[in-house]
């Protein structure tokens, strides 16, 4: 955005017309038939305008000076039926230019969606979603505005000024002369209105946006801003930012409006000067007065169109700040596209390699300094270690939401960054720390796992992940609603919900990042059945929070600042007196005893 806002006057400009045309270019041809006919019914609207203007010297002239009764009633009948075709022409117009708008604002929302979707989870660690979502409902309908303000400006007002214009230089070309004289002055100080438009408008949709997400975020966070009461200091905090968008809605109307007295002055000296050299001529040398009518009719109707290209002029500026924003979104590129060549990944055992991984989520500040493992197919390796440490990175590397800046990670040895994205990801069922749950029933939200599953699976995935039972109380069963975030469900049927969902994905890697948040010991119980069934005959790397996980692993790896400090199994690594997993479990609140209690009592419930 800075760099958009230290751009010089030439290569802003440069910048509005580059977007113009990617409006156009992009836009422009899927809708070149009813522009068309939209450009036909402009085209209407401004000749109708124009004969209406030539018109009035045979009015004045014939019926009131030389009082012809053959022409009462052909002129104004001429003059109704200009009226008419204007009528329906702008009704034409409206209808198709709007249609053709919700089109485009459609496709855009389309565009955006699939992109967004396309993009490195990176992109959004770094960008508010609220906000973004915010930024791009205002700027969305800027595109649209765009296109449809350059055809309308262009067909309707810029065509009827033209032959306005003709119609006036016919009339009388000296008389053209003094009022186009204010044409270069009202040029001028658009030119400068715009520059000032858009840095305004650009701050405007930024703090809009920031309004709006600050409200999204507050009501999806409604339960903590509540128990912290949040309410007064969250309202100050919006206040400030409302105040300030507020007045940057009142710099952006000031400006816009600014047009409008300088529109008007300089145009009203050109009318007087016009009104005076016109009537001196009239009182001295005794010109029709039909042919001034005439003249001064053809000013004052070329003086809407003007002064709305004017107008529009300053709005395009606007809606085109609006479309280079969304062009913004639309050109960041994915950081872990596909490369070319690639090839769909190939799972015979599962085994997943960490050959000396080196990463960080910003430079300078590494979390994994090297560091390698191998998981054995079909088994359980447990990463454990202090918070921090960098084990749900590990995770999200080999899903690869994000690219190792060294090293390499093999599955079946296929290093991944030269598989195709969606084979890989296929391959992996991901039970995520926090679970997600999407608008729609519970049926849909299991089925994510594999779209394609029939009803008989997903129900045998959710009895499976011990799902079913609060399933089938729920008012609707498996077609009962969840809402917003799974706000009906409880912390452990959400997650019982995001195992089914794994489970029905049947893919041969679990990658399972453990809840830490304590849930009662019968839904704790009720998750860790879930969690051994899904578990089953695969490779699994988990992040481990429970006793019982980390007891059953096959393999332990315990994560110390970005390395692999010890690996073994419990009993071994328990073995070594002063080592980082013994001490570990020492701070651990929950003894094994404590486990092995729980177990009881969940084999009791
Ligand atoms: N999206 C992110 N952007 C920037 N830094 C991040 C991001 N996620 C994690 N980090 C940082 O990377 C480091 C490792 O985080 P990670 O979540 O992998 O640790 P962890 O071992 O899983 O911790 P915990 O047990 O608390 O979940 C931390 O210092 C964290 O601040």
């Amino acid at each position: 955005m800075k760099k958009t806002l230290s751009l010089s006057a030439p290569e802003e400009r440069g910048q509005a017309w580059r977007v113009l045309r990617r409006v156009i270019a992009e836009n422009g041809r899927a809708h070149l038939r009813g522009y068309a006919v939209a450009v036909v019914c402009l085209v209407l609207v401004a000749l109708s305008t124009a004969f209406l203007a030539w018109i009035m010297r045979d009015v004045i002239d014939q019926i009131f000076v030389a009082g012809n009764r053959a022409v009462l009633f052909s002129l104004p009948v001429a003059v109704f039926l200009s009226f008419l075709v204007r009528g329906f022409a702008t009704y034409g117009q409206g209808v198709i230019l709007a249609r053709i708008g919700n089109d485009v604002v459609a496709r855009y929302q389309r565009r955006l969606f699939e992109h967004l979707t396309s993009l490195s989870v990176g992109y959004f660690n770094r960008t508010r979603s609220a906000q973004l979502a915010a930024r791009i409902n205002q700027n969305v309908s800027g595109v649209r505005d765009t296109l449809n303000l350059t055809v309308t400006s262009i067909a309707r007002d810029l065509l009827t000024l033209i032959f306005l214009v003709f119609a006036m230089i016919w009339q009388d070309w000296v008389l053209s002369l003094i009022a186009l004289t204010a044409g270069p002055p009202i040029a001028i100080m658009i030119a400068r209105l715009s520059r000032k438009l858009r840095k305004a408008t650009r701050q405007s949709v930024d703090l809009n946006a920031r309004v709006l997400g600050a409200m999204q975020e507050t009501v999806q966070g409604i339960h903590v801003v509540k128990a912290f009461t949040m309410e007064a200091g969250l309202q100050d905090r919006t206040e400030t930012l409302i105040r300030a968008a507020e007045e940057r809605s009142n710099r952006i109307a000031t400006i816009t409006e600014r047009s409008g007295p300088v529109t008007e002055t300089v145009a009203g000296l050109a009318v007087a000067a016009v009104i005076a050299w016109s009537g001196y001529r009239a009182i001295v040398y005794g010109t029709s007065p039909g042919a001034m009518f005439a003249f001064i009719t053809a000013l004052l109707l070329a003086y809407d169109p003007a002064r709305r290209l004017a107008r529009l002029q300053v709005q395009l500026e606007r809606a085109l700040v609006n479309a280079q924003m969304i062009y913004e979104i639309l050109d960041e590129t994915p950081e872990q596209a596909d490369r070319s060549g690639t090839v769909p990944l190939r799972v015979a055992n599962g085994e997943v390699r960490f050959e000396d991984v080196r990463f960080g989520y910003h430079p300078g500040e590494p979390v994994l300094r090297g560091l390698s493992f191998t998981a054995p197919a079909g088994r359980t390796t447990a990463l454990v270690g202090a918070s921090g440490g960098g084990k749900t990175t590990v995770l999200a590397l080999l899903e690869r939401f994000y690219d190792p800046e060294a090293g390499r990670i093999l599955i079946d040895g296929q290093d991944i960054a030269g598989v195709q994205q969606s084979s890989l990801r296929r391959q992996i069922s991901y039970v995520p720390q926090h679970p997600t749950l999407f608008e729609g029933t519970i049926r849909d939200n299991i089925r994510f796992g594999r779209p394609e599953a029939s009803d008989a699976e997903v129900e045998d995935a959710a009895r499976r992940a011990q799902a079913e039972e609060f399933i089938l109380a729920a008012p609707l069963g498996y077609d009962t609603p969840v809402g917003e975030n799974g706000l009906t469900l409880s912390g452990g049927q959400r997650q019982r919900l995001s195992i089914a969902r794994a489970l029905l994905r049947d893919a041969p890697i679990l990658v399972l990042d453990e809840a830490t948040s304590a849930l009662d010991s019968r839904s704790e119980a009720l998750v860790q059945r879930a969690l051994d069934e899904a578990m089953r005959e695969r490779t699994v790397i988990v992040v481990a929070h429970r006793l019982s996980t980390v007891r059953h692993a096959e393999q332990i790896l315990v994560v110390d600042r970005g390395r692999i400090a010890e690996h073994g199994s419990h009993d071994e690594l328990m073995a070594r007196p002063g080592g980082l997993y013994a001490r570990l479990n020492a701070m651990r609140p929950d003894t094994v005893e404590d486990d092995e209690a729980q177990e009881a009592r969940a084999r009791v419930s």
